[in-house]
């Protein structure tokens, strides 16, 4: 069985402010226990975080993180300064570090690596640009994404990750992928796994993410594919952010 997982990314967005109204909220909605909730604040306010949620159950996860341990890397942060703000959960390869960081297959493996090392939960984000879907290519641009990742891990490595299928045309436009297509592509990175070893498909739990809102969530997350979501603007709204929630539990 596997549990449901919804992550809010606040992206470069949020405030102290809205770090403890989101936990007050989160709390008093009393998410069921079914339910695995994280929010993903940006980096400043990680500390804070760590020790808002610390006597909570909402796990905090990360944006992104440096691959290598230390060293000359103005501007980058890297796995144990998550982990010594309480990091558990950490993006990987999301579409706008992809296209707006240039972080490609290599890179986005590496960032994989150095946070399974350090003991987090990767969230290995895959999905294609609308280029891609109408030539007909998500099935080799996703399924590419997933294989570069999965064939460097050993199978407890594998066996510790979340991929996010992000449709990049559903990304912030208000336009979501339907719960069918949405379903075919999980269905298609599950069949995948299984393939390879039946326990890491039905074990892998998949999220969607792009424009998953309180009035959507509930038909995404019914498909027997869909475990969970990754959520962005909806995040930044608690009452929009609980009612996904719900709709998980
Ligand atoms: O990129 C996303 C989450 O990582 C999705 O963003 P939106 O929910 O705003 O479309």
């Amino acid at each position: 069985m596997r549990k449901p997982l919804i992550a809010g990314n606040w992206k470069m967005n949020g405030s102290l402010e809205l770090l403890e109204t989101m936990k007050q909220a989160l709390t008093s909605a009393q998410v069921s226990s079914s339910v695995e909730v994280a929010i993903i604040p940006p980096f400043t306010l990680l500390m804070s975080a760590g020790r808002t949620l610390s006597d909570s159950a909402i796990r905090l996860g990360a944006q992104t993180l440096h691959p290598e341990p230390s060293g000359a890397f103005t501007g980058e942060v890297s796995a144990s300064m998550l982990t010594e703000c309480g990091v558990s959960h950490v993006l990987a390869g999301h579409s706008e570090r992809r296209t707006l960081f240039g972080e490609d297959d290599q890179a986005v493996l590496a960032r994989v690596t150095a946070a399974l090392d350090a003991g987090m939960t990767p969230i290995l984000c895959v999905g294609e640009t609308l280029e891609e879907r109408e030539a007909d290519r998500v099935e080799t641009v996703v399924l590419g994404q997933v294989k570069t990742v999965i064939d460097a891990l050993s199978a407890s490595q594998r066996s510790r990750l979340v991929i996010a299928y992000e449709p990049v045309w559903a990304i912030g436009t208000g336009r979501t992928a339907t719960p069918e297509q949405a379903q075919q592509v999980h269905a298609m990175i599950r069949s995948w796994l299984s393939d390879k070893d039946p326990a890491l498909g039905e074990g892998m739990r998949l999220l969607y993410g792009g424009s998953m809102k309180a009035d959507n969530a509930a038909e995404l997350l019914s498909q027997p594919d869909i475990d969970g979501g990754l959520i962005g603007g909806a995040s930044l709204k608690p009452d929009d952010f609980i009612a996904i929630c719900h709709a998980a539990g």
